[in-house]
């Protein structure tokens, strides 16, 4: 019946709960007071058609007051439970997308670990929406409907004993019904949040490639996939709908089938002369009101259904545990140490093996090898994004990255990758993510630095806006905005992790210009796969894929003259592309 995790967790909503009971029951007894009024006038009229003689107690100006004062109670009271019922599910909601925001947070670049984009927006929009009945409506109701008509027993049985019996009798059928459903209820829409966040994940995806789709015209295959699913969202649904149609009827037949009861009841009890025309009246008038608070209780359950199964969801992602960052708040020294380092994604395919080196502070070091050799993952150990196996460590200034805080390590090392993001807004508002009180001097020199200030001046300067990804940037407009970015954050080192990949020659070239300048002043490790970027480097580490540890370490021409697995990359690469250039050269004359 109760998510007791959802209710344990907020449990200083009680205050509200127990608030809209109240507030409902002083509505219930308001609303008997407006039928007792109403009875009494009935009685009496019947009377006067009888030619009975009119009996005055209670006088007309009492019951007039009486009846004014019971609307009165009656429209504050809904009101008043209303407010609470807000109260109560928008702190809920809140407080829950707090935490799944500090969680994002706590996760930073890894949370794609624990959950997919698309699940992330749907457990904390939608998901999260779904607890505002839980909160506001169902749980208030649940006790609300124990109350009422326990009430309306003690005043209907002043009246007549036995058809407050009755009545009271049926009203537990309802809740038999609704438990006759939850276990199903609770498996199908444990398998309709599943496949709704599967249909999340490839709308967002597909959408996300539709562009590659398209250029592969796998756009038709695609979307035939997508059909499947959504049909298989569809018929989950719909069994979803069936059931909850099915238990509304059922429950509904309780409803009014028991107040039938009960009016046919008094009707043979006013018959018999066990009740007055008044109080039979009365009791017809009131006795839906046994069933309807249960009957409602029953419409939000399959409501508090869905929010238990969206709670689950958020739960599990809120429990997920994130590698803690350390404690230390600072390192001084700028030295990167790697010593026997071991790490595997899966345990079946070690990707790092006792890989033994070291960046020293105002260095430029190089990181070569070829593509799936462990280039990127060296860069995501030395920036906490992983962790290297017991026995290993990562140091930076002798501290391991795993003591930092989050907040050390990311003003200390500045990684620059060939996919970082650029977020739709002015070029002012990316730059200020580097370094967010940056002055406009500062802004305009780090996009001079990159060979960027005049194209930047041409499109509206500054404050020109960016679309989602930069889309309005050529990919090496968008690669020297992203370093200017990092120019801007003056980190003591900084990674560039293929920061050059897939852009034009000129910005590339611009880029390395950069880098190598900045090696001067800080430290740099420099991750590529094109070797003819990396010859100046003070120190060359070259990765080979299956082999233990650094494979060879040196300068370029150290590198060169020993005529090992470096110079056999650097020679093909360079016959590659002089062949590249001649191709070029005859297609342009
Ligand atoms: N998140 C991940 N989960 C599982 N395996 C991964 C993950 N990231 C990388 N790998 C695997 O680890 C290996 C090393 O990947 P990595 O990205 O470090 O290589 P790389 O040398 O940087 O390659 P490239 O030059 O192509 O970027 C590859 O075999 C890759 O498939």
């Amino acid at each position: 019946m109760f998510h007791k995790r959802l209710l344990k967790e907020f449990s200083d909503n009680r205050k509200y709960v127990a608030g809209m009971v109240i507030m409902q029951w002083a509505a219930l007894l308001a609303n008997v007071a407006l039928m007792y009024v109403l009875a009494a006038y009935v009685g009496r009229i019947s009377g006067i058609v009888k030619g009975e003689s009119l009996t005055t107690s209670p006088s007309d100006g009492v019951l007039l007051i009486v009846f004014a004062a019971a609307l009165f109670v009656r429209i504050a009271a809904t009101s008043a439970a209303n407010r609470m019922s807000y109260l109560a599910s928008t702190q809920v909601k809140r407080r829950l997308r707090d935490r799944i925001y500090e969680k994002m947070m706590e996760f930073g670049a890894a949370y794609r670990e624990a959950v997919a984009t698309s699940e992330a927006v749907q457990i904390a929009t939608e998901g999260v929406d779904q607890l505002e009945i839980y909160f506001g409506k169902y749980v208030p109701q649940f006790f609300y409907s124990m109350l009422a008509p326990l009430t309306l027993f003690v005043i209907v049985g002043t009246m007549s004993i036995k058809v407050a019996a009755v009545l009271l009798l049926c009203v537990p059928l309802i809740p038999v019904s609704i438990v006759a459903v939850q276990k199903f209820a609770k498996k199908l829409l444990a398998k309709y949040w599943g496949t709704y966040t599967e249909l999340g994940d490839s709308f967002l995806e597909n959408l996300q490639g539709l562009v590659t789709l398209k250029i592969y015209q796998a756009d038709g295959r695609y979307a035939k996939k997508m059909d499947e699913e959504a049909e298989k969202f569809r018929k989950v649904t719909m069994r979803v709908l069936i059931m909850q149609l099915n238990s509304i009827s059922v429950m509904d037949l309780v409803a009014y089938g028991g107040a039938a009861l009960g009016i046919i009841l008094s009707v043979l009890e006013y018959r018999a002369g066990a009740v007055t025309f008044a109080e039979c009246f009365f009791i017809i008038m009131i006795s839906a009101e046994f069933f309807l608070p249960l009957r409602l209780l029953g419409s939000f359950f399959h409501i508090a259904m869905n929010g238990n199964a969206a709670a689950d969801k958020i739960f599990r992602f809120l429990d997920t545990s994130v590698p803690q960052h350390g404690t230390v708040q600072k390192t001084q020294g700028n030295e990167i140490c790697f010593s026997h380092v071991d790490f595997a994604y899966t345990l079946d395919a070690p990707v790092l093996r006792d890989v033994d080196f070291s960046v020293p502070g105002g260095s430029f070091v190089a990181l070569v090898g070829e593509s799936g050799c462990g280039k990127s993952t060296v860069a995501s150990l030395v920036m906490g994004e992983n962790r290297p196996k017991e026995g290993g460590s990562v140091t930076i200034g002798g501290v391991p990255v795993t003591e930092l805080t989050a907040e050390a390590l990311y003003r200390k090392v500045t990684r620059v990758r060939h996919d970082s993001y650029l977020f739709a807004g002015t070029v002012e508002d990316n730059l200020r993510m580097g370094k967010a009180d940056a002055t406009q001097k500062e802004m305009e020199d780090v996009l001079l630095r990159v060979d960027l200030l005049q194209t930047i001046r041409e499109k509206g300067g500054l404050s020109m806006q960016l679309e989602e990804r930069a889309a309005n940037l050529s990919g090496g407009q968008k690669q020297r905005l992203v370093l200017a970015r990092a120019l801007l954050h003056d980190s003591d080192i900084y990674i560039f992790d293929e920061a050059t990949s897939n852009i034009d020659v000129e910005s590339e070239n611009r880029i390395m210009e950069v880098v190598r300048g900045l090696a001067r002043e800080k430290t740099v490790l420099l991750i590529s796969h094109r070797l003819a970027n990396v010859t100046v480097a003070d120190e060359i580490f070259v990765l080979q894929a299956g082999t233990e540890g650094i494979a060879e370490h040196g300068t370029h021409q150290e590198l060169m003259q020993r005529q090992g697995y470096y110079c056999r990359l650097y020679e093909a690469q360079q016959e590659l592309e002089s062949y590249a250039g001649t191709q070029q050269k005859e297609v342009t004359v």
